[in-house]
């Protein structure tokens, strides 16, 4: 009863078996008789309930206790734990105390050093200074082993947190000396630094060269034969044992990122180098490789997360030229370092000391030089550079196709100048010997596409020629020039025709256009400081941020001072201004014009439509308006007058420039078509071209916002005696004037002279007629017979800058620009119709 009491006191109906509440019935006998029975059988059953009620209060009690009798324990185990962390933490504390002590002992200045300078501050070391005991060690090994006379960048600070055990980032630009942060160090420090490298060549080059220099260093690759991997293994296996005096150790094994992720007995030697503690440190080169953010990851790299977690003990170095913020990020991570502490004021013992360089080298003076249209000129103006600039010099022609590699080879060393080919499909053999000619000096120039990179390490490198697809590439390869420090040109070929070639290769990139208009902006620019467009433009794409591109000197958007661009600035009556306001509005009327009558038009074709010269109709699709009957390609043409009020009375040149200017800001468009061959490239009115279309040439002479204005050149932009940089370029001691260029920019033609630049071409971005190309297809390289070292010839150019307006009057946007167009030179080239003249042929 006491159990239905008690469901019915908690106001829950009892399933319960029980006594049943009375019911009403008529006949009383039976009822009275039937109520003795059920009263019988629920006093069993109640009976039964009970014993199973009190066993199982007594099984949970029991167990109840019994928890609690096991929390007790822990609990008390907990406190116990407690109490060791405590302890732990404690002698922790003491530890990194007595190593503070140490490391400051170690520190002139502080301890060991009374008279010291006193730099540092508490608790932070600034490992950029001389202020410790190994920096003379340090620095006679640098002279005596590696014949170098100082540091440079933030390598003496990478090598001293090295020394010091701690992990490590160094982000240096290519070519800045980044393997001589560990390889130094390397031979200070007791045991093996194992460095992992993603390519065989590059290994091998840097084993050659340390072997060199003396220094015992090893490769495990797949090149190494067995006889040769049996014997370093076992000479590790002794140094682990201690069977191996220091001086007689591997002082720095070089392995791909392969073997560490795949090779159970490579990592079972690290196994017992770490027990006998020889692990030195592991170096992780292309650092960005471990980041699937990273442009260039690579699967086996990720792999690398085992090290700190089997040898935690073990300090890593991650190397990298290129590691914007985001990637850096997601390497440490990875990687299991801590975060980054800067290499200047670094905490005594927490987190990952951090050094980085600026990107931007001041030994390498850039320069966009323009490229004539037909190969032969395009050659013949690259043989005339070399010949005037860098004769007997080392130089790297970059080509954008293998093709184009061996036609400039050819054609360069037809001309004197011993050149040779390196791309994919260039053997290993013969790459290696090209390689090796190139470095003794029997071969001048390399002319490769942008395989020929990584492990490409010639200091005297003082010319590099670039016809890049993007500013990323041309950057890169221009890390390959000046590596030793000294003054180096790294000069692009352009011409406004290259951009429809360059935009058919890269429509189907992710952001190929995008990256293409970066560059062309940058080629088309005459005013604007290359490094300050580099820095606005990378810290924008590449989320390098902008502070990469200052240098010791001088901030990143203050401009260099000396490239081709800053020369020209230096002289107030390099150019003058022009408005082509109205020959932007027709060309954009002839674009109108074709496209409403169906047709398309190649850009070659357009600057001939809107000048009334050369054939000057345009490709009709069906449907079009189109002249003539009959058979074969439909052709329309225009009526200049009454489409465009008459011809653009800009040379070609010009009108080429303005068109790509027109292009890169919205007022024309590509329009692909693609063939099973070929992807051709027309253009088309923009979004933003009715903004000039829709007006009359009336109205247009009226306008006072949005005018678009050229400047021209007037004289040719001083550049000679260009100072060299800052000494040897990485801040060290001040160096010499460069040698004078005043061949370099001879007078310019007058403004409006005409038809310079009908022979401009390039065997390197060679378009047909109607702009329509075959990868690989390049005219036959020019007549070998010209006078060596004859001075440079700078053929015409219209470089055109946009200078917007703030102005919002006129229904404008307030994005008025203008236009600076470079003059061209007087003593550019003959043209066909000058050699014509000259050859007194009719023209
Ligand atoms: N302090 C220095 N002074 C003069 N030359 C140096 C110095 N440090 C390094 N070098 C030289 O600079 C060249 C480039 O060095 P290194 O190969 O280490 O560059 P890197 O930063 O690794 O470039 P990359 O990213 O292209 O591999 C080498 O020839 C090296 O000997």
């Amino acid at each position: 009863m006491a159990i239905e009491e008690h469901a019915h006191s908690n106001g829950r109906s009892s399933a319960r078996p029980g006594p049943s509440k009375p019911q009403a019935s008529t006949h009383v006998g039976t009822l009275n008789q039937k109520s003795i029975r059920r009263d019988a059988a629920a006093s069993t059953s109640n009976s039964k309930q009970n014993e199973n009620y009190l066993d199982c209060r007594k099984d949970l009690q029991q167990r109840i206790a019994g928890i609690e009798s096991e929390i007790q324990s822990y609990d008390e185990e907990l406190r116990k734990i407690q109490d060791v962390r405590a302890l732990r933490i404690r002698e922790k504390r003491d530890l990194e105390n007595q190593l503070e002590a140490l490391r400051q002992q170690n520190i002139f200045g502080v301890v060991g050093n009374p008279q010291g300078k006193g730099k540092q501050l508490k608790g932070v070391l600034d490992y950029g200074s001389d202020d410790f005991q190994w920096v003379p060690q340090l620095k006679t090994k640098l002279q005596k082993v590696f014949g170098i006379q100082n540091f440079r960048l933030c390598q003496q600070g990478a090598c001293n947190a090295n020394v010091d055990g701690r992990d490590v980032v160094c982000i240096m630009p290519t070519g800045g000396g980044k393997s001589l942060t560990y390889q130094l160090p390397a031979l200070l420090i007791t045991g093996c630094t194992i460095v992992i490298s993603p390519l065989i060549a590059l290994i091998m080059d840097q084993v050659h060269h340390l072997r060199e220099a003396g220094v015992e260093a090893s490769m495990l690759t797949g090149a190494t034969s067995k006889d040769e991997t049996n014997a370093i293994y076992a000479r590790l296996r002794a140094m682990a044992d201690g069977e191996v005096p220091s001086n007689r150790e591997i002082k720095l094994l070089y392995v791909t990122p392969e073997r560490v992720a795949k090779a159970k007995r490579f990592l079972s030697i690290l196994d017992k180098l770490y027990a006998g503690d020889r692990l030195a440190r592991f170096v992780i080169d292309e650092a960005h490789c471990v980041s699937q953010m990273g442009h260039s990851f690579r699967p086996d790299y990720r792999s690398l997360h085992v090290l700190k977690q089997m040898y935690p003990r073990v300090p890593i170095m991650a190397l990298s030229a290129t590691c914007p913020p985001r990637v850096l990020e997601d390497v440490l991570k990875i990687l299991k370092m801590k975060p980054i502490v800067d290499g200047r004021a670094a905490h005594m013992h927490e987190g990952t000391v951090y050094f980085t360089a600026p990107l931007y080298r001041k030994n390498l003076n850039y320069e966009v030089l323009p490229k004539p249209s037909s190969s032969a000129g395009a050659l013949k103006v690259m043989v005339d550079y070399i010949l005037a600039e860098h004769k007997d010099e080392s130089g790297i022609v970059y080509c954008l196709t293998k093709k184009d590699t061996e036609e400039v080879a050819k054609g360069l060393s037809e001309n004197g100048i011993k050149s040779g080919v390196y791309h994919a499909d260039v053997g290993d053999a013969d790459k290696e010997a090209l390689h090796r000619r190139w470095r003794d000096g029997k071969v001048k120039v390399v002319c490769a596409t942008i395989a020929f990179g990584l492990g490409i390490d010639k200091g005297d490198v003082r010319f590099v020629l670039h016809h890049s697809k993007t500013l990323e590439a041309y950057y890169q390869e221009s890390g390959r020039a000046g590596r030793d420090g000294k003054d180096a040109d790294c000069v692009m070929f352009y011409r406004p025709q290259d951009a429809m070639r360059l935009s058919s290769m890269v429509c189907t990139d992710v952001d190929g256009q995008t990256k293409l208009y970066n560059i062309l902006r940058f080629a088309q620019s005459i005013t604007e400081c290359r490094k300050v467009i580099f820095a606005k433009c990378f810290s924008h794409t590449s989320q390098l941020s902008m502070s990469s591109w200052a240098t010791e000197d001088k901030d990143a958007l203050t401009p260099c001072g000396h490239c081709d661009n800053c020369a020209r600035a230096e002289r107030e009556d390099s150019f003058e201004q022009k408005d082509v306001t109205v020959q932007a509005w027709q060309i954009l009327k002839v674009v109108d014009e074709v496209g409403r009558n169906g047709g398309r038009v190649t850009m070659s074709n357009l600057v001939d439509l809107a000048r009334g010269t050369g054939k000057a109709t345009y490709d009709i699709q069906a449907g079009g308006r189109r002249r003539g009957k009959g058979k074969g390609k439909e052709q329309g043409d225009i009526d200049l007058g009454a489409v465009a009020d008459g011809k653009v009375d800009l040379s070609k040149e010009q009108t080429e420039f303005l068109i790509i200017e027109l292009l890169v800001t919205g007022y024309l468009t590509e329009d692909y078509h693609s063939t099973a061959y070929q992807t051709n490239v027309y253009l088309k009115a923009g979004a933003r071209a009715v903004r000039l279309t829709r007006m009359t040439k009336e109205r247009l002479d009226t306008l006072t916002v949005d005018r678009i204005v050229c400047s021209f050149v007037k004289h040719a932009a001083a550049k000679r005696g260009r100072k060299s940089k800052a000494g040897d370029g990485y801040g060290n001691a001040k160096a010499s004037t460069s040698k004078a260029k005043g061949t370099r920019f001879g007078k310019r033609k007058r403004l409006g002279e005409e038809e310079e630049g009908e022979d401009l071409a390039g065997p390197l971005m060679e378009v047909d007629e109607d702009d329509t190309w075959e990868e690989d297809i390049i005219p036959p390289p020019p007549p070998p017979k010209r006078k060596p070292a004859a001075p440079r010839i700078k053929p015409p150019r219209a470089a055109i800058t946009v200078v917007r307006s703030d102005d919002e009057d006129e229904g404008g946007d307030g994005t008025g620009w203008s236009y600076s167009m470079r003059q061209p030179d007087e003593d550019s080239p003959p043209t066909k119709r000058r050699r014509r003249a000259a050859a007194k042929e009719p023209i």
